[in-house]
């Protein structure tokens, strides 16, 4: 009875049509390697969380350690270090033990600031000196200075360019010679006092070279023509330098600060049209002490740009570009951010040309009411 049903089990498979297996191996294929797919995406998940956690947490310690050394035996030289954000930034190197140099024009503004300094030593060994020096002047007469300086002070360790200064107004009210002075102080003064300083640093191979510019050199800013002109040009000047030293250990740092509350900014404020300080307004105004540790943190971390503030953020990571910054946390963002910030910055622009606008009506209606 077995044998028969087996015999007619194997006669009706034979005579009923199988079904393609084929079908049933590519079904079976593709959920294998639809499982293996969702495995791998599934490891994905915990991978690149895993490496930004890992990458954040590298970057926060380099950081970390790189900011914390002591600049004992180092000098430091800071062009318009008897003001401002030059000053502070004195007073924090001073606080990290270096010996330091000022650079300005005005030698009894040099000397007040000298005293100052000196109180934020933490060494007896500590030298600070001022010179006399006007950075926008004849090359040659800003080199001979840099060499008596480096010949009492020592090689120059960082050199940081605050020397500048803002006149602001719409261009046809900007006589020819504020305009030169703007290009001259701003832009020309940092590339000479970097020219005079880069071939002692390139042989030692070792420096720190820190160009000042502004928010206003990332986008162009109302009532800001020639300045935004010449702190625009620093980046040029800062990323091809950049590319020059690299290989020779030196590191450049750029810093875009918004407004700064410092004897340079309540003397533009006087002749800042209502347009250009609405603007600035929106990016906040930050103390000189906070810009100037974070500049000298930020150069020390060997970063290429140094930023503070949201808006410095925003305004950084959209203008990346061909900008030399290769910190993990900051390329990643850049990569994300940069598509969705251009519609942020749309909607900035409108509302600046709104504010722009609005300024224009108010001056109609009082030339009228006049
Ligand atoms: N404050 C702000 O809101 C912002 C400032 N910045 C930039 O930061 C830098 C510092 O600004 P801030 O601290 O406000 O400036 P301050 O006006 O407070 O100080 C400027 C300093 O530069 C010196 N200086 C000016 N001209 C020359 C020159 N020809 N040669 C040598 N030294 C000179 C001044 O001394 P003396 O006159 O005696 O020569 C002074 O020590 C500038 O480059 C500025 O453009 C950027 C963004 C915002
Ligand atoms: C994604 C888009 C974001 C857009 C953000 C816009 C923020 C505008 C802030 C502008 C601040 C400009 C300060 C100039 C300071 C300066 O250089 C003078 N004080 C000179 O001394």
């Amino acid at each position: 009875m077995k044998m028969n049903i087996f015999i007619i089990y194997q006669i009706d498979r034979s005579t009923v049509p199988k079904r393609p297996s084929v079908n049933s191996e590519k079904f079976t294929k593709m959920m294998d390697s639809l499982f293996q797919l969702s495995e791998s995406v599934c490891c994905l998940w915990y991978i690149i969380p895993g490496l930004i956690i890992v990458g954040v947490f590298y970057d926060y310690i380099s950081y970390k350690t790189l900011t914390s050394v002591s600049l004992k035996d180092k000098h430091v030289l800071i062009t318009g270090g008897s003001s401002g954000i030059g000053k502070s930034f004195a007073c924090e190197a001073a606080r990290k033990g270096a010996n330091v140099t000022l650079v300005a024009r005005d030698k009894d503004k040099l000397k007040a600031a000298e005293l100052e300094v000196k109180k934020c030593c933490i060494y007896a060994s500590q030298r600070i000196f001022s010179c006399s020096v006007d950075v926008s002047g004849p090359y040659d007469r800003v080199e001979d200075s840099f060499a008596d300086i480096e010949k009492d002070g020592g090689p120059i360790f960082m050199l940081t360019n605050f020397a500048g200064a803002a006149v602001c107004g719409v261009l046809e009210d900007t006589s020819p010679a504020d305009i030169r002075k703007m290009l001259d102080l701003n832009c020309l003064g940092s590339i000479q006092t970097t020219r005079a300083t880069i071939e002692g640093m390139k042989s030692r191979g070792e420096g720190h070279i820190i160009l000042t510019s502004s928010l206003a050199g990332l986008f162009g800013i109302y009532g800001f023509c020639p300045y935004s002109a010449a702190k625009f040009a620093l980046k040029g000047f800062a990323e091809a330098l950049y590319m020059e030293v690299k290989h020779s250990g030196l590191k450049v740092t750029l810093a875009f600060p918004a407004d700064v509350d410092t004897p340079g900014f309540a003397e533009e404020e006087k002749s800042k049209p209502k347009e250009t300080r609405l603007i600035c307004q929106s990016g906040g105004l930050f103390h000189p002490d906070v810009v100037a540790r974070k500049i000298l943190n930020d150069s020390l971390a060997g970063y290429f740009t140094s930023y503070i503030g949201l808006d410095g953020f925003l305004l950084t990571t959209l203008n990346a570009g061909m900008s030399q910054d290769y910190s993990f946390v900051r390329l990643l963002l850049q990569v994300f951010l940069t598509g969705p910030l251009r519609l942020v910055a749309v909607l900035y622009q409108l509302s600046f040309f709104r504010i722009i606008k609005k300024c224009r009506e108010e001056r109609n209606k009082s030339k009228k009411a006049e």
